[in-house]
């Protein structure tokens, strides 16, 4: 579904601001794994998934989609494999337009789906059907301009459109970190259901532990551009963050560096 093949990225090569953001990382999802990825500022969390959306390219190694390489194929081109969400409730949706125009717009970027353009009944019903999981009562508020939701609506808009087109891989990226408590804790819970409904295999960046620990069926930590620990289907049930700190402890020799967030 998704193989990582010695991943390698160093910014600004040659120069004395040369960083090696990953190295040689390797990493094979199977359908249907929801991983979670933990690890310090810098690590290189992002680096990997921006590796994996077709952002960036790797120095050296290989991403592979569904068994196709797909190491040099631009992000546009692989966007139909790939849904994302971001930190930013911002960055998923089209403020000035409509809900039903941006829920168009994500159905249409999956193009082994049949598209004729504009909304008709058939798709309009389609989209109310997909609002009403969301609990929010957005399914009565199609030609709401987007602009005018909350952050938390938004965040949970941009989930559906990056899940209802069943993308090969779900690409989360800190999606619940800009939300206060409790919305953080509709779209956590959203993401669960979505992801179990949808069979999606997804990988998720967090810097909350116990959200970390809480979804999915793996865990990596990543440290200094590597994949330091991985934590399997059958460990994961029993994990808790003492044994994530003091894992990253003995690997590392130093203690980790917590903050509250981090801890959640
Ligand atoms: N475009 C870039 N140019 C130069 N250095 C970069 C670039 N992007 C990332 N880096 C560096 O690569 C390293 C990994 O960055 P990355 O953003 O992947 O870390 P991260 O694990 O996502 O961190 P955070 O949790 O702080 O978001 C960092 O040292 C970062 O400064």
């Amino acid at each position: 579904m998704l193989k990582l093949e010695g991943i390698t990225k160093i910014f600004n090569e040659g120069t004395p601001d040369e960083k090696v953001a990953l190295n040689h990382i390797n990493l094979h999802l199977k359908p249907g794994d929801f991983v979670t990825v933990i690890g310090s500022n810098g690590a290189g969390k992002s680096t990997m998934m921006n590796m994996i959306s077709g952002v960036l390219t790797p120095d050296v190694g290989k991403v592979w989609i569904d068994g196709k390489d797909v190491t040099n194929l631009p992000e546009y081109k692989r966007s139909r494999y790939i849904g994302r969400v971001f930190q930013d409730p911002m960055a998923g949706t089209a403020p000035s337009m409509t809900i039903e125009e941006n829920l168009a717009i994500a159905y249409a970027r999956n193009s082994s789906r049949t598209l004729r353009l504009g909304v008709n009944r058939e798709r309009r019903d389609f989209f109310r059907t997909a609002l009403e999981k969301l609990h929010l009562n957005l399914e009565n508020r199609l030609n709401a301009k987007v602009g005018l939701l909350s952050g938390g609506e938004r965040q949970a808009l941009s989930l559906l459109m990056a899940t209802f087109t069943k993308p090969s891989i779900l690409l989360l990226d800190e999606h619940t970190a800009a939300l206060d408590p409790s919305r953080a804790e509709l779209i956590t819970n959203l993401t669960k259901q979505l992801v179990e409904e949808n069979q999606l295999t997804t990988l998720m960046v967090t810097h909350n532990m116990q959200q970390a620990i809480d979804l999915g069926n793996r865990l990596i930590m990543m440290d200094k551009g590597q994949i330091i620990l991985e934590v399997n289907e059958d460990q994961k049930p029993n994990l808790t963050i003492p044994d994530l700190m003091a894992e990253f402890e003995r690997i590392r020799g130093e203690k980790m560096a917590t903050d509250r967030t981090l801890l959640g």
